[in-house]
């Protein structure tokens, strides 16, 4: 049996576009694409995890929706992740990158543009289809 390793992802929207994250060299998953976030921590929710992550790795305040958006499970060699993302978008601060090695905001038509890390398939050609006023 696996570990298992909760993680929670914001999609954070700006003008119709979602912020796109790319992993670093060093870390797991190396340069592939994500959306910002990390591990929660025992005894907090996804939604607390996901703020605290947020403020500690791009230095900035969002405004989350109280539901999930999706979750999905994803077997890697090195633990069975259970990924929880969560729509929302900046109140405060603009992105500084402290961990990731680049950002871009993507419609959802070019979001296959970058290489996602597997977990995030279904939810990212989920997205792909959708439409954001704001
Ligand atoms: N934040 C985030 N992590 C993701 C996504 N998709 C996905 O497979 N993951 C994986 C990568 C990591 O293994 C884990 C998130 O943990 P983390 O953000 O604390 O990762 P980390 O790179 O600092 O930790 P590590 O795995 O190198 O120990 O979930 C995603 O969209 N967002």
């Amino acid at each position: 049996m696996k570990k298992i390793i909760k993680v929670v992802g914001a999609i954070l929207i700006k003008e119709g576009r979602i912020l796109c994250a790319q992993r670093g060299g060093e870390k797991s998953l190396p340069f592939l694409w994500e959306f910002p976030g990390g591990k929660i921590e025992q005894g907090e929710s996804p939604h607390q995890a996901l703020i605290r992550e947020l403020s500690e790795e791009l230095l900035i305040e969002v405004e989350l929706e109280a539901t999930i958006f999706d979750a999905v499970s994803y077997e890697y060699d090195f633990g069975m992740v259970n990924l929880t993302t969560i729509i929302g978008k900046l109140k405060s601060g603009e992105p500084v990158l402290t961990e990731h090695q680049e950002i871009r905001w993507l419609s959802p038509e070019e979001l296959f543009e970058v290489e996602w890390a597997p977990a995030d398939i279904p939810i990212v050609k989920k997205l792909s289809k959708m439409h954001f006023n704001q």
